[in-house]
């Protein structure tokens, strides 16, 4: 042993290290990775130690010394790496388990029926292989696809495939994307953001796995939706892709089976729960918003038990907002607009609709309340918007006799009905409602008799299964125009085809929060806006139906095609900036002066600073002079 790290101290100081550097180089590695080398089955020939100037990202993206996610823990602080890579080091045997899997059986042995991402076809995943492998070699080529190509491709990089690729992250990992927060970072967050290497950061969407669509806790592996999301973000909000980071917070998972998989990357332990969670999350908050204080964050696919708590913990604090409570909430208010104009009624007609909704969890909640507040705006008191609402979750209808019933939901129980967890199809049964809202997350709940029931009691039923991907959908377009003799007014939140009734096509629509997010948040940022109220939402929702042109409206669809998607994101954020002008939190005094010359000039405004994918004039810059392009983003929007 004494002899080999004799070699190596050679082999140091031959390469120029001092002898004080090469002993703490040493005692850091030293004798340990000796130990890691003894089991390989030649006889090291010597101690070798590579020595780098890189550090970061610069590493990972150096075929020479990578080692991806072999990097020990040590050495990711030592080189700048931490965050930089999922929290759970693999060893090299693990690693190359992993990419002898790969090189007999391609992906082929990820079999989506297995891991319940019905809707994934072996098309969409080859696909998404294809777009992923571009996005790594070249982001501009891949946006510009994304934006000619969009409605292709949503699927392929969005929900459905994007479950499919975070159920199998660990089997399906190349290399990091975005950034790795977990447990077992506290205090060490505010100076791992600085690893990160770009020094504006316009968008943040970060995730703690814990309810990954409709897929449950999927633990680091979630990071997927993140990604996923900061895609839309570029190509239907146009944020810059160099500005926009997806991040995952480890607090471990409850996912039992995904820690017992020797390829995951997270912590195996189970999830923090209390103080010790919310500590965690304060510190993330705490550190990306240090560094990138005019951001936007999103949270995204936390579970019922912290979506809510979490928003209303930051939300008056930064400018931060839950897709998944308020986007969700705002693409359905915007959908049943389009749903009114579909049958010919005026929006007013929303608050003569009486619902049923299955799913009272952070999506479910949020969408009914939305709803309620604009049967407000139409004229309804509180009360009477509430009481045309019937809530199912698991355990049946909510009532007020329910325990422990939570501040968001309260509103929302039935206080007229003794009937205690009565079972979904006779509240329909009872209701007769004209709308059906799906957000289980627990697929085919709308069965053939509830739809048969809709079709009964309405002229044009309304079917909105929205829970994702599309094997947790309340019913597929094709069930729900076959029971509802091909007139139901139909969204889903993962995309379906339009169908044939006989000689009719019926139109399908996709209520999915893509229509809001971007430009939401696009426009929360240009507004320098510190908060995401409920009438920049509001407002966004209502831009939706706007949108629809006549043709299709008279096809039956309650959404603008997503072939505009650009142009749906730019008017949501120019709703969300008009929106923030009304009430006070239009903080950019760029904008404020276009604003001022009118619509059309805040549209161009916002247009000017939408990013378009088309390859740019490189310039070397001499290491000493200040980068132009920084200065002028300081200055500018
Ligand atoms: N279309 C969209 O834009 C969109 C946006 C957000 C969420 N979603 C989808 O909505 C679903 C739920 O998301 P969430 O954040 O509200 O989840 P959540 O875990 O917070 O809530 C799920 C709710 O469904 C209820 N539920 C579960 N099983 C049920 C059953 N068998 N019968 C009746 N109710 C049942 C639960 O009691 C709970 O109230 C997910 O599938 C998600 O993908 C869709
Ligand atoms: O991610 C989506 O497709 C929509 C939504 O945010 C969800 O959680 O299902
Ligand atoms: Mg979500």
């Amino acid at each position: 042993m004494t002899g080999v790290i004799q070699r190596g101290t050679a082999l140091l100081s031959r390469q120029g290290l001092s002898e004080p550097a090469i002993g703490s180089f040493l005692r850091v590695l030293g004798c340990r990775s000796y130990a890691d080398a003894a089991s390989f089955p030649y006889e090291p020939k010597e101690f070798e130690i590579s020595v780098t100037r890189n550090r970061g990202v610069d590493i990972l993206h150096d075929p020479v010394y990578n080692k991806g996610t072999a990097h020990p823990l040590i050495e990711r602080e030592r080189l700048g790496l931490r965050g930089l890579l999922p929290p759970g080091a693999l060893t090299m045997a693990q690693q190359k388990a992993r990419a002898m899997h790969r090189y007999w059986h391609g992906e082929d042995y990820i079999d989506p029926s297995q891991i319940e991402s019905g809707g994934v076809t072996h098309e969409h995943t080859r696909k998404w292989l294809c777009l992923q492998e571009l996005q790594d070699r070249n982001e501009t080529l891949f946006y510009r696809l994304l934006v000619e190509n969009f409605v292709e491709m949503a699927p392929i990089i969005y929900t459905p495939t994007v479950g499919w690729a975070c159920a199998n992250h660990h089997k399906l990992y190349r290399r990091p994307r975005g950034m790795y927060f977990s447990a077992n970072d506290r205090r060490e967050m505010a100076s791992m953001v600085w690893n990160w290497p770009h020094d504006q950061v316009d968008a943040i969407v970060v995730t703690d796995g814990s309810r990954i669509l409709g897929l449950g806790d999927l633990g680091t592996n979630g990071l997927g939706i993140p990604v996923g999301k900061l895609d839309l973000y570029v190509a239907a909000g146009g944020f810059h892709p160099g500005r926009v980071l997806p991040c995952v917070i480890d607090v471990g998972t409850n996912n039992e089976l995904l820690r017992n998989e020797p390829w995951y990357m997270g912590l195996k332990q189970p999830r923090l729960r209390g103080d010790a969670y919310y500590e965690v999350i304060d510190e993330f908050v705490t550190a990306v918003m240090g560094r990138w204080p005019k951001a936007v964050l999103q949270f995204e696919d936390f579970n019922i038990e912290h979506a809510a708590p979490l928003l209303q913990r930051y939300r008056h604090h930064h400018c931060v907002f839950n897709d998944d409570v308020q986007g969700t909430a705002a693409t359905a208010v915007g959908g049943l607009y389009g749903a009114m104009a579909v049958a010919g009624k005026p929006a007013s007609a929303l608050a003569d609709q009486r619902f049923v909704v299955l799913g009272a969890g952070s999506a479910g909640m949020g969408v009914v309340s939305m709803i309620a507040l604009s049967m407000v705006k139409h004229g309804l008191s509180p009360e009477e918007a509430s009481s045309r609402f019937h809530v199912v979750d698991h355990k049946g209808l909510i009532t007020a006799q329910r325990d422990g019933l939570e501040d968001h939901v309260r509103p929302f129980a039935r206080k007229d009905e003794s009937i205690e967890a009565e079972a979904f199809i006779d509240v329909v049964r009872r209701v007769k409602p004209t709308a059906l809202i799906g957000l289980a997350g627990a697929g085919r709940l709308f069965t053939p008799d509830v739809l048969k029931l809709m079709a009964q009691y309405n002229e044009r039923p309304i079917i909105m299964p929205m829970s994702n991907p599309t094997s947790r959908m309340e019913c597929t377009h094709e069930e729900a125009q076959l029971h509802c003799e091909g007139r139901a007014i139909f969204a889903s939140g993962s995309p379906q085809e339009d169908v044939q009734f006989g000689d009719k096509t019926c139109a399908a629509s996709q209520a999915n929060n893509m229509y809001i997010f971007p430009g939401l948040a696009m426009g929360a940022l240009l507004a320098r806006s510190n908060a995401v109220t409920d009438g920049m939402l509001m407002a966004a929702a209502e831009t939706l139906a706007t949108m629809i042109p006549a043709k299709e409206l008279s096809e039956g669809r309650v959404y603008p095609s997503m072939h505009q998607i650009r142009d749906i994101s730019l008017s949501v954020a120019l709703a969300t900036m008009k929106a923030a002008a009304d009430e006070g939190l239009l903080h950019n005094s760029n904008a404020v002066k276009e604003l001022a010359r009118g619509d059309a000039y805040l549209r161009r405004y916002i247009h000017k600073h939408m990013y378009v994918p088309q390859y740019t004039t490189l310039m070397p810059l001499d290491p000493h002079q200040p980068d132009p392009t920084a200065a002028a983003l300081r200055n500018g929007a």
